[in-house]
């Protein structure tokens, strides 16, 4: 099977894609692998949902809400990132945003007059660093070569720093089994204490919400759909009526309920 993930070679969605699956596709954004399984265009896709330093890629939850997908697994592995360059004659740092802001305190406190620059993915600063030495990376430390070498490893400001990642199915692959559930619901409404209401059919069947995000449903300001990760499979009976009770809370909108899946943790 072939997983499309954020490329080139060598980023952390890589490696844990390889988790996934032998045939690894690259693609240049996490929209881009989300729609390409919605169109049909690959079997699965791995995408970062979420970090421990600095929270949701909301680039990946913006896309769960457009496109129609399913959930099928979770991949959560540590993310310990290393400085590369040619050498020390570089004035800007290049990675993805999710990594530089992860290593904010380490900038700050050691290349304060360096500029930071945000691209598409942290392979794609290696790529830049091996072309210039006027940039350095940050990445994954096994991204280094004859070209690049190591300057500082383990620089994320947190060591307990993790990311989550979904593999992102076609619809018709959406599983009730697995012990958690993810859903994306715009209730298209505004009153008070709709959010309590959105969140008492989980409470009261003991449900535990591992997750929730509001993000701008992009309608007007001030309007949001929201991303619920329960600690619960479909296959529960408590699940499936806690769902249902959702939906019609949100009749007014919609509910996309990406399926239940089970985690796995990666080490490298
Ligand atoms: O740029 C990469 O290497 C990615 O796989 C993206 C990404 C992210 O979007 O969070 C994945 C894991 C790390 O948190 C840093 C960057």
């Amino acid at each position: 099977m072939t997983v499309v993930t954020l490329g080139p070679a060598g980023t952390y969605s890589h490696r844990a894609a390889s988790a996934v699956a032998d045939g690894v596709e690259f693609r240049e954004s996490v929209t881009s692998i989300v729609e390409a399984v919605a169109d049909g265009d690959a079997a699965r896709g791995v995408v970062p949902i979420e970090n421990s330093i600095e929270g949701s890629v909301t680039e990946t939850l913006d896309a769960l809400a457009e496109f129609d997908v399913a959930v099928t697994g979770e991949v959560v592995t540590p993310i310990r990132h290393a400085l590369l360059a040619q050498g020390d004659a570089f004035d800007t740092v290049a990675s993805h945003p999710q990594a530089l802001a992860q290593c904010r305190g380490f900038l700050d406190d050691h290349y304060p007059a360096v500029d930071r620059e945000a691209v598409a993915s942290t392979a794609r600063g290696v790529e830049q660093a091996r072309e210039d030495e006027a940039v350095a990376a940050i990445a994954h430390p096994g991204t280094a070569d004859d070209t690049v070498s190591l300057l500082a490893e383990d620089i994320q400001d947190r060591t307990s720093n993790a990311t989550r990642f979904f593999v992102v199915a076609p619809p018709a692959d959406r599983s009730d089994a697995g012990g958690k559930t993810t859903l994306v619901v715009y209730p298209g409404a505004n009153y008070p204490g709709l959010l309590l209401e959105l969140l008492e059919p989980f409470a009261d069947r003991d449900i535990n919400l591992s997750r929730l995000e509001s993000r701008p449903s992009g309608e007007r300001l001030g309007d949001y759909a929201f991303h619920v990760d329960v600690d619960a499979g479909l296959f529960e009976e408590r699940t499936q009526a806690a769902v249902e009770d959702v939906k019609e809370l949100a009749s007014a909108g919609w509910v996309r309920v990406l399926g239940s899946y089970d985690v796995e943790h990666v080490l490298d």
